[in-house]
């Protein structure tokens, strides 16, 4: 087990998170009292240094930046510079540039350079050019505040080139026209730009058209830097209007999101565009905005402080493969409501993340990655596919009153407890109780019945304690709960924290942080849940994660669906590896066929001298591997393969024990070979989900189920049965000690058209034409002609019960005699059983560690199966590659 850290401060200054939390410094509460001991302070705010301090700190600081970034320059070539310090440079470069204009051009400051300027400013724009310094100076901050946009910061330039283009031809054109022999009328007109475009335009089609088509080169212009679509034109003008007649205000929040325009495009210059909704609004909830920024900057400043802070991650025992399973937004634990609700009546303080934004956004290479052969320059899909959800809300007057609620059950049955603080997640708020001393928890766990009726919500959850905390926690659904968007999952830091191809975004979790998951350290993941839980949006977050993130170099995908309608819309994404699989009889194949690529994978590793693909692929990106003696062989790294099947019952149905073999041979050694399994199900009953299936998927999560003995099927344990359903769910990846309460995340359908539109216009997909061929027929032997089956069944009922007894056989197999005898003989000629010792049970030779190989060895020896073929890596995109490959096992690589 590893823990992760929060980083370390400067001045090892004390956890702030601890204080007024933790157990040890809890005040008892009044004893045998009828009502609560007051709390007065609220738990401390995290401290900030005086102002004074801070200044200084700032400039001290901002000058070692400036310092380190001029030696860094030093002696090193630009290109190692880190490409924010590149970025900043050029923004301080249009800075000086837009100085020296507006000193010439607005102040007609010349020195020597003077006249050089201004021939330059002049002559290219003419009298347009004492707007440049203007221009240059947006830019230049633009650049500064935000470096990481550059999809949005190169809409704007272009924008304003058309702009500016149209205006300088305009003022030429209305200038009449000065030609080149008169450079002075030039320079007082549109300048040459004017001239280059004006002067043709108004001989090919005279001086009213080219007006009407240089309006039309503004307006144009004006579109690209709003990014308004011509068609949002119009209920973007009504929007300005209401917000110029001050209606705004009582827009929703739709309306307000869909309001990028002209004024705001000009802000968006440069502005954040967060920033904006602060603005809007009135008096009151402006002072809101400024004391929830306060205290996000203190939050912030805590957590660099947090020396302490030790925040357990959930951890994958032997996840020896970089980084962790499951990843929190490392917004930072904070209390930030006292300077938020400073006017809310409420003393409870919520102890949500802040919603910090916007997320780090460094760490992950995006966008452009050469597919493996150079011959194909594959994009990921833009950040910007996926929408912004709203802002996470820290409390609500529903939270306010939930905890009134709270407070006055404890007090109606004399309990000396107390409310003393809440977690808001997206469905669900976690208020924590507080015991005063001598108090039973039970006094309070038995209330349930009372608090869900008193909240009226039949679904409270109580958990005592909350993990970490010597206080009881009360999960309640949020009256107004929150959808989380994938795309804020995916931006988040804790996606962003690492470019693994198979981190993909669950969700948040009940403080307010977002939940992600790496799949290759599940590294086997059973979800389930009722019908309508959640099930199928978590399938398709999942896959648009993948989508997002990784190229079909990286991962490529076997999709089962047996229902035919959930997954159709990836059909021909170059992620396939097949194309969607319907029929749960191929789909069966298909398993098999996963059990003998991974063994040809294994066998490849082996050849290599590898034990892990991670290390194989390192080890080609590297160029430290070489094709063997003998072989023409183009080595290329492994894609990862993710399995997922969405609805295992379907399979479970037509052949239980081929689907829960392959499952059983993939789970127990797919994972070195880079193969990953989703199971997914919404009937989590004993016969889908055998124990034999349990055993070998240790990361589980649970949505909604409809009863209690399906959440133990699941997780082992109560609690799914109370989750409210629409993603809310509970997560255990492999090795935590307890679920985690998540809220799935959501994409919506246009997202993903918008996803798989992007990916599926670059490449085509690339099918294995053997992947749901039926295995080769196995070597079975003459004597057990068509009672394989049969056989198969006897020798696991016998080993796993360890009793030899023909009439058990006959009973559970409903056989006649006769059969169960034959049966028994068989047994007894493989050893499976000793000989017959009359009335008495036969004694049994085979240990139940030893079932899975006895029922290979019945069903015919898959070792040296002839056509065992392993999965062509990223080559097979090329046709001329297909044959290579000798010393592939199977020769298709
Ligand atoms: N993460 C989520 N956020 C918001 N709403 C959700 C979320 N997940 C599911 N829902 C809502 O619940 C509905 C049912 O979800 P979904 O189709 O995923 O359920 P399911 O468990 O897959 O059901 P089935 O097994 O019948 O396919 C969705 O249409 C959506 O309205």
């Amino acid at each position: 087990m590893a823990t992760r850290t929060t980083p370390r401060s400067r001045s090892g200054a004390p956890a702030a998170r601890s204080a007024g939390t933790s157990s040890g410094k809890k005040q008892p509460a009044r004893q045998g009292g009828s009502r609560p001991a007051s709390r007065t302070a609220a738990p401390a705010a995290p401290r900030r240094p005086a102002l004074p301090v801070r200044i200084v700190r700032g400039i001290w600081m901002g000058s070692a930046h400036l310092v380190g970034g001029a030696a860094r320059r030093v002696g090193r070539d630009a290109r190692d510079l880190d490409p924010s310090h590149r970025r900043d440079g050029l923004a301080f470069t249009l800075l000086g540039i837009a100085v020296i204009v507006a000193a010439r051009e607005w102040w007609s400051l010349s020195g020597t350079a003077g006249g050089v300027v201004h021939n330059i400013v002049a002559g290219t724009f003419g009298v347009v050019g004492v707007v440049v310094p203007i221009l240059l100076l947006a830019t230049s901050v633009r650049l500064m505040r935000h470096p990481d946009r550059g999809q949005a910061n190169g809409r704007i330039g272009i924008g304003f080139a058309a702009i500016l283009l149209a205006v300088c031809a305009l003022v030429h054109v209305f200038a009449d026209a000065p030609g080149t022999d008169d450079m002075d009328a030039v320079r007082g007109a549109g300048g040459m730009l004017g001239l280059i475009v004006g002067t043709p335009l108004v001989t090919l089609v005279t001086t009213p058209v080219t007006v009407v088509l240089l309006f039309l080169l503004a307006f144009f212009g004006v579109l690209v830097v709003t990014a308004t679509p011509v068609h949002q034109v119009v209920p973007r003008l009504r929007a300005l209007y209401r917000r110029l007649t001050g209606q705004h205000d009582e827009a929703t929040g739709d309306e307000a999101d869909d309001e990028p325009l002209v004024i705001n495009a000009l802000h968006s210059a440069v502005e954040e565009p967060e920033a904006r909704p602060g603005r809007r609004r009135g008096r009151l909830a402006r002072r809101r905005a400024e004391a929830q920024a306060e205290a996000e900057q203190a939050a912030l400043d805590a957590y660099e402080a947090d020396e302490a802070f030790v925040r357990a991650a959930v951890v994958v025992p032997g996840a020896e493969h970089d980084d962790e399973t499951q990843a929190f937004d490392p917004a930072p634990p904070t209390e930030p409501t006292a300077a938020v609700d400073a006017e809310a009546t409420a003393a409870v303080p919520s102890r949500t993340k802040a919603p910090l934004a916007p997320p780090v956004t460094t760490g992950v290479p995006r966008g452009e990655q050469p597919m493996l052969d150079g011959d194909v320059l594959y994009t990921l899909p833009s950040e910007e596919s996926l929408v912004k959800g709203a802002p996470h809300k820290v409390r609500s007057a529903a939270n306010d009153r939930v905890v009134e609620s709270l407070t006055s059950v404890l007090e109606q049955f004399e309990i000396d407890a107390k409310v003393t603080g809440f977690t808001r997640g997206p469905t669900v708020t976690r208020y924590e109780v507080e015991l005063g001393q001598a108090v039973k928890v039970e006094r309070v766990t038995a209330l349930s019945k009372n608090i869900a009726y008193a909240v009226a919500s039949a679904d409270v959850r109580i958990l005592s304690p909350i993990p970490g905390k010597s206080a009881i926690g009360i999960e309640i659904p949020n009256t107004d709960r929150e959808t989380v968007a994938l795309g804020d999952v995916l931006r988040s830091a804790a996606a962003k924290r690492s470019d693994h191809p198979m981190v993909i975004g669950v969700g948040k979790d009940v403080e307010g942080g977002y939940v992600t998951a790496n799949l290759a350290k599940m590294p086997h993941l059973l979800v389930a849940g009722a019908t309508g839980a959640g099930k199928s949006s978590f399938v398709n977050s999942m896959i648009v994660s993948i989508l997002m993130r990784a190229t079909p170099d990286e991962v490529r995908m076997v999709l089962v669906d047996p229902k035919r309608v959930e997954l159709t819309i990836y059909e021909g994404i170059p992620h396939l590896i097949t194309p969607i699989i319907t029929n749960p009889k191929k789909a069966a194949e298909a398993l098999e066929w996963v059990v003998r690529e991974m063994e040809a994978r294994y066998d490849d590793l082996a050849a290599f001298g590898f034990k892990h693909i991670d290390d194989f692929n390192a080890a080609v990106r590297a160029g430290k591997v070489k094709p063997l003696p003998g072989s023409e062989r183009k080595i290329a790294t492994y894609p990862y393969l993710l399995v997922i099947v969405d609805e295992l019952a379907d399979l479970m149905m037509v052949a239980p024990r081929d689907v829960e073999a392959s499952i059983q041979r993939i789970t127990q050694l797919a994972r070195a070979a880079g193969i990953h399994l989703v199971l997914a199900t919404q009937r989590p009953s004993v016969d889908v989900v055998t124990g034999l299936i349990k055993a070998n998927v240790p990361s589980r999560l649970a949505f909604a189920t409809s009863s209690l003995t399906d959440s133990r099927v699941v997780l082992d344990q109560p609690g799914a049965e109370k989750l409210i359903g629409q993603g809310d769910a509970l997560f255990l990846p492999m090795g935590a000690a307890k679920p985690m309460r998540t809220q799935g995340a959501w994409v919506a359908e246009s997202e993903i058209h918008a996803v798989v539109a992007h990916v599926k216009t670059q490449l085509k997909p690339s099918y294995r034409q053997d992947v749901t061929q039926a295995a080769p027929k196995k070597q079975v032997d003459e004597d057990i002609g068509d009672d394989l089956d049969l056989l198969l069944q006897a020798a696991e009922l016998v080993v796993t019960t360890q009793f030899g007894s023909t009439s058990m056989l006959q009973r559970k197999l409903r056989v006649g005699f006769a059969k169960a005898g034959r049966l028994m003989d068989l047994l007894e000629s493989r050893e499976i059983v000793g000989p017959s010792e009359g009335s008495k049970a036969r004694e049994v030779l085979v240990q139940a560690d030893d079932l899975p190989a006895t029922l290979a060895m019945l069903r015919g020896a898959p070792e040296a199966l002839p056509g065992d073929e392993g999965i062509p890596v990223a080559t097979d995109y090329h046709d001329d590659l297909e044959d290579e490959g000798q010393d592939w096992p199977g020769g298709a690589r």
